[in-house]
């Protein structure tokens, strides 16, 4: 270990990526800037990982952006993030200037019938709940029995999951069932074209989070760090918030350092 839990080879690859002459630092929301919790409205950020971000946006020739599976006006409110940081909602989907694809009437409609559906399991499984967003709805069980959460996410799955039109996205405890395709990996390509980004840091804890990391260049020197346990492509792992905001403070004293010396 060397620097705040962070790994010495991530250390030093941070150490090169803060040296690019245009860097995009970017991160997942839940399980990585506010340690994830029993209730979804409660997701308060870790204010260290906050004041980093905000300190990183105000570098010269530095864009900073976080990508959550949230509804983009509750990622704006829970994180009480304004530009200059960029907020990207709904998977990468959802950006200040409206859905990268257009929701129609129909996707409206298989939108309610979903969400009656959940709703309707969610109802016999005591703890479930359902949070609906403006492109798809969550089956949440965090706060269920063992066996009931299971049985909420099987009947979810073999039901309303396989139907027509619905993308399905396994998170930590949750099923979300889209009426459109969502990427964060699309979402950070974006990013990198529309501001001529040298290098991608992304951090992510999630399953949703997989597709970002498969987007990153890491022959180019893009990083790509995993937050926690379970598979991944990430080229870096560190355990958990605390280690995210230790990797952020990383990231803008050697951008300062290297900023003030060039
Ligand atoms: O992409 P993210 O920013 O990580 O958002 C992913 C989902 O996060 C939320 O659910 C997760 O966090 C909750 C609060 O800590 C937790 O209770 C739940 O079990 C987690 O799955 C959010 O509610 C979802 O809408 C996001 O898609």
């Amino acid at each position: 270990m060397s620097h705040n839990g962070i790994p010495s080879d991530l250390a030093g690859a941070l150490d090169v990526a803060a040296r690019v002459p245009r860097l995009l630092l970017s991160s997942d929301y839940d399980g990585c800037i506010s340690p994830l919790v029993s209730r979804p409205e409660d997701a308060v950020p870790n204010p260290a990982s906050i004041t980093a971000i905000v300190a990183a946006a105000g570098l010269p020739d530095t864009v900073t952006a976080v990508v959550s599976g949230r509804e983009l006006a509750v990622l704006a409110q829970l994180s009480g993030l304004t530009p200059p940081v960029h907020l990207i909602g709904s998977h990468g989907s959802e950006f200040d200037t409206g859905f990268v694809a257009e929701i129609t009437d129909e996707h409206r409609s298989l939108l309610e019938r979903l969400i009656a559906e959940l709703r309707s399991i969610a109802a016999d499984y005591q703890g479930s709940m359902v949070e609906t967003k403006p492109a798809s709805t969550v089956i949440h069980v965090r706060n269920a029995a063992r066996a009931d959460a299971d049985a909420a996410l099987e009947r979810t799955r073999s039901g309303p999951a396989t139907w027509p039109g619905v993308q399905v996205t396994e998170g930590k405890e949750v099923i979300e069932l889209a009426v459109i395709e969502t990427s964060k990996g699309h979402a950070l390509d974006l990013m990198r074209e529309r501001f001529a980004a040298d290098a991608v840091i992304y951090l992510g804890d999630d399953v949703t989070d997989e597709k970002a990391f498969a987007h990153l260049r890491t022959a180019n020197g893009d990083i790509g760090i995993k937050v926690g346990d379970g598979d991944t492509v990430a080229g870096f792992r560190i355990t958990d918030t605390h280690d995210v905001a230790g990797v952020l403070e990383f990231v803008v004293a050697a951008r300062q350092g290297w900023l003030a010396s060039r």
